[in-house]
């Protein structure tokens, strides 16, 4: 179903990217004492799904609320399309947000809800229609919300942010509480509206919600960036060359990978790992100097990987068996 009318501005356009730009520079909020968001500076494009990831407490939250012109920051700035949130106009019409599912009024239904925010900013009444039926939501719509599931919130929630047709939106954790069904809609939901040309900025605290749907990613830990790139490139980044080998002479091998330029580590199981050179490459040294290795191996590390080695550092909360 074509539910979209009003978003296109001949995507593409160099002034058209510049209005769905969303940009942070130097972007700081300090509590008291707590710094929930520390000099942080990023450009998320419009036409591609950016994830906003981080692990627990990382400021992900923070940073969207100060986007939206809900906090203030304490210092730096954050814009969408050149300006403050706060500066635009067109509310909802403009941007569209899933910032937090229960920060609904229960006695409300869907309808009523979704009906008094189009009233509110002057948004067709036939978009509630639509809203709700994509969402899935048509059968509920007179329900109280009060009696929600919180995948149901999470859904209205979203029709609320698609409500205005908005060039720009932004979701936090849209994820969180759907069902299987839900969480395939809403990934091909994301992809679909970056490829209208909308910019889709969307955060989660999993790297496996954002690697089948994020073509970029913004990655934060403790309130600074740790990367804004591709996907593609932080995979490569987080792929550390590592290759495990199993050798009878260990010593001999460390000299030769040391002279390499790698790096030689014994593992607990009796093997090693050699970061810094590629399998080939160990395989051929150790050829040439006649050293026997029993196994070598390239170790791919997985995305999820990448994102839990670059953010060990700045994990505010791990759990005690978490290595
Ligand atoms: N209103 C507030 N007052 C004091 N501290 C706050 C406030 N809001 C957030 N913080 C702190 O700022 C830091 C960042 O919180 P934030 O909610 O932005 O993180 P997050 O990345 O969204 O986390 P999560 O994935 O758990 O939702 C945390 O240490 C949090 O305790």
């Amino acid at each position: 179903m074509q539910v979209w009318t009003t978003a296109r501005c001949g995507a593409g356009t160099a002034s058209c990217t510049v209005a769905r730009m969303i940009e942070a520079r130097e972007l700081t909020k300090r509590y008291g004492g707590t710094t929930a968001v520390n000099a942080l500076s990023f450009t998320v494009r419009p036409g591609v799904v950016t994830g906003f990831l981080g692990p627990n407490g990382a400021g992900k939250t923070t940073t969207l609320r100060m986007a939206l012109g809900l906090n203030t920051p304490t210092s730096g700035s954050v814009t969408i399309g050149g300006r403050p949130f706060r500066e635009r106009p067109r509310g909802l019409r403009h941007v569209g947000a899933l910032l937090d599912a229960g920060d609904v009024h229960g006695g409300r239904s869907a309808l009523a809800h979704l009906s008094a925010l189009a009233r509110g900013n002057a948004i067709p009444r036939r978009r509630v229609t639509e809203v709700l039926e994509e969402a899935g939501l048509a059968g509920a719509a007179r329900r109280r919300v009060g009696g929600f599931s919180l995948g149901m919130r999470q859904r209205l929630g979203i029709a609320a942010a698609l409500l205005g047709d908005p060039p720009v939106l932004l979701f936090d954790e849209p994820l969180n509480g759907l069902d299987p069904e839900g969480v395939l809609w809403v990934r091909g939901l994301l992809r679909r509206l970056a490829a209208e040309g909308r910019t889709v900025f969307v955060s989660s605290h999993l790297m496996s919600e954002m690697e089948h749907t994020a073509d970029r990613l913004v990655v934060i830990g403790r309130g600074e960036l740790i990367a804004s790139e591709s996907l593609a490139d932080f995979a490569a980044r987080g792929n550390r060359r590592s290759v495990a080998v199993r050798t009878s002479d260990p010593a001999a091998l460390a000299a030769l990978v040391t002279s390499a330029g790698g790096a030689l580590e014994p593992e607990d199981d009796g093997s090693y790992t050699v970061t810094g050179l590629s399998a080939d490459r160990v395989s051929e040294l150790a050829f040439e100097r006649r050293v026997l290795l029993h196994e070598v191996t390239a170790r791919n590390s997985s995305l999820e990987q990448a994102f839990m080695e670059l953010t060990a550092d700045s994990a505010e909360y791990r759990s005690g068996g978490a290595r």
